[in-house]
Formats: structure tokens, sequence, C-alpha cells
């Protein structure tokens, strides 16, 4: 039974007839010629052979930015129907809470979406990517052979939005949608969060523990007062901090002691914090990802070293190391269970034992 309304074209191939037909209303009422044609949507020279419409699917966060996510969209409507509707079937599905996103995305891909668009901030995105996996394997088409997967896609309009910032990408719909119609796909890879004991988590952007991890907790509290929320988040965080001495695993090798950790990064790109170049050297699609620490901070030392943070030359500084891994255990030493972890800004309430890449995991419409 899907949980989601869909606004959806008519399919031509009803053979392969989505489920999500059962769509409420239409956005675009293209139908496809069933011929044989050559085109990315929109036509603009993307190299894919396709003997129909391609069935997008848009997972929108109507809460996102404070609700700012939903005006936009609203705005952005006809002329994603004009821009996009010759060539595809559009399908819009608002979520409704936390996590709703997962179960849409999933029930899209079984169906055969093409495509599955986060529009919204990197919380929708966390969710959208979560869920092209099930029980540790991606997520399949349940109506075609293997070879066909769906991509995924971004309409970056979220508080932070910082996966986009990794690539370039603006705040901008227009921007967005012109990607889309390009349909250019590029493989990027996929951060993994296992623990024992509970399903496997993936992350796109960065993983975090400690400091910066808290300072994002409580910053998410705080989204009605926009990119101020990262400003007062950090100062919340700062209340009743402490330095925790930590293991770290790089690779299945030799542990290691890391004194006084402030925070400890991971990221598969490299923004956080609504701008903050934390793991500068991340590259989403290079097969690792990128662990950031930092040790002995105080408080007057992120005064200082702001500005180093934002634009990425913070790795040349005292008690910062940086090293590029496919997987990392933490561990801390002293077990405070005071520890703050988030996995692109979504708290998880406990430290994971590792983390580790998934190369190449999405194609993602860049
Ligand atoms: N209908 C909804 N009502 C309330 N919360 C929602 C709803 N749909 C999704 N969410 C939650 O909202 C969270 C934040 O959304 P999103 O990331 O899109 O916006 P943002 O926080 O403003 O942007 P950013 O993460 O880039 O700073 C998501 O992690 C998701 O769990």
């Amino acid at each position: 039974m899907l949980r989601y309304n869909c606004c959806f074209s008519i399919c031509h191939d009803t053979a392969k007839q989505p489920s999500f037909l059962s769509a409420q209303h239409r956005i675009s009422s293209n139908l496809s010629s069933d011929g044989i044609t050559l085109r990315g949507c929109g036509g603009a020279g993307a190299s894919v052979s396709s003997s129909r419409l391609r069935d997008l699917v848009f997972v929108v966060n109507p809460q996102g930015a404070n609700g700012r996510t939903a005006k936009e969209w609203k705005k952005l409507l006809p002329y994603l129907r004009s821009r996009l509707g010759k060539d595809c079937n559009i399908c819009e599905s608002l979520t409704s809470g936390p996590s709703h996103a997962i179960e849409i995305t999933r029930e899209a891909i079984r169906d055969g979406a093409d495509a599955v668009i986060a529009v919204g901030g990197d919380g929708t995105l966390h969710e959208v990517v979560n869920g092209f996996f099930w029980e540790g394997k991606r997520v399949g088409n349940l109506n075609s052979d293997t070879s066909h997967s769906a991509a995924l896609g971004l309409i970056p309009l979220g508080t932070g939005s910082d996966f986009a910032r990794t690539f370039g990408w603006k705040n901008d719909p227009c921007e967005a949608v012109e990607r889309i119609a390009r349909g250019i796909r590029s493989r990027v890879d996929v951060g993994v969060i296992d623990q024992e004991g509970r399903d496997l988590h993936y992350f796109i952007n960065v993983a975090d523990v400690h400091l910066s991890a808290k300072a994002g907790f409580y910053a998410s509290k705080y989204k009605k007062f926009g990119k101020l929320c990262y400003v007062i988040g950090a100062l919340q965080a700062f209340m009743g901090h402490h330095n925790r001495d930590m293991r770290i695993r790089v690779n299945g090798g030799e542990w290691e002691i890391y004194t006084q950790v402030t925070a400890l990064c991971v990221g598969n790109a490299k923004y956080f914090g609504g701008g903050m170049k934390i793991t500068p050297n991340a590259v989403p699609g290079n097969g690792n990802l990128e662990v950031v620490v930092l040790q002995d901070f105080k408080w007057y030392d992120f005064i200082l070293k702001l500005h180093k943070l934002y634009s990425g030359t913070h790795l040349s500084v005292n008690n910062v190391s940086s090293r590029s891994v496919q997987s990392i255990e933490v561990e801390e030493i002293s077990d405070s269970g005071s520890i703050y972890v988030q996995s692109d800004g979504e708290h998880l309430g406990f430290l994971p034992r590792k983390f580790r890449v998934l190369p190449g995991a999405i194609d993602m419409i860049s």
C-alpha cells in the first residue's frame, strides 16, 4: 500500500505500469510515442537510449528550510512541467514527516522510476539516499532486469544545502532543472555506517562525531532562524563540552590513540554546517572518504580559526589531521556515553563502530 500522494503522467508501457499510477492528480499529461529515441530529459545531448518517457519522481519536503522549500517548489512547478514534461513523466510526492522520503524512494525505485530527485535540504537528500538501499543491498526495479538502475537527483532547497556546494551548485532550482534536463549521470560513492545489531545506515555528505555533531543537533532545533541556526547550535554545543580520548583504526590496520578529540569528521563530500569546508579533499567519486580530526580545540580556537574552517585551509593548523580512508573504526576510550554523532545532519544517538565507503554506489544526475 503506497503511503504517498503521487502525481504521475500516464506511462506508455502497460506491462510495466508503475503502481504509483494510482496518482491523485497529474503534473504532466504527455504520452510516450513508444518509439525508440535517443534523449535525456529535454533532449539536450544525453546519450540515453530509451523507448519511453523517463519516469522522474520528485520527493519534496514541504517543511524544508522552515517551509521555504514548499513555496519555492510551488513556484518552480510550471517551469519544471514545461521544461521536462515533454520527455518525462513527472511524479511529485510530498513527505509527511521524518523518514517518509526513505519509503517513497524505495517504492518508486521498485516501481521502475528512472530517477528519484530529492527536493529540499541535506536531510531530505540523506533520506532519499537511504531509500536506495534495503537490507544492505541496492533496491531494484521489481519489473525489470538488473541493468536498469534509478539515478539520484537533487534540487537543493534547504537551509544549509551543503552537499550541493561540493559540486558548485547553487540553491537555484532552475539551474537544477537544467541539470535534470541534461540527464548526465556520474557515479558517486556513498558512506556506510556499520553497527552490530543495527541496520546499515548510509550517508552521502559528511558523518561526524562529537562537538560538530552536537552543534548540528542543536542547530536543527533553530532552523527557523535560517543559517543563523548553525551559530546558535555551535554556542549551545560548547556548553558542557569536553574533548575525549579516542581510538581509531584505519582500513583494518593498527589501532591508534587520538587524545582530546574535539571532532572527527568523515567526508564523502566537502561541506557541512552551512558552508564550512570541513573535509576539503573529499571527492564524492574517488572511492575514498576523507577523515579530518580536530584535537584539543578550545572555544577560542574556533573563533580564531573559523575563517580557516570555512575556507578549507584548516588542515595546516596545529592539532588538525586529515587522511584518506576506505574505512575507519572509532571507539571512545573512556566510554563516557556523551558522544554525539550525526550522519548528513541526522542525529544518530549512538557512536557507531565503523564508517566505510561504498565506491560508485549510486548514479547521480550531475
Ligand atoms: N513533512 C515533514 N514534516 C516535518 N519534517 C519533515 C517532513 N518531511 C521531512 N522532514 C524532516 O525534515 C528534515 C530536514 O529537512 P531538509 O534537510 O529538507 O531541510 P533543512 O534542514 O532546512 O535543510 P539542510 O538539511 O540542508 O540544512 C529531514 O531530515 C526530514 O526528516
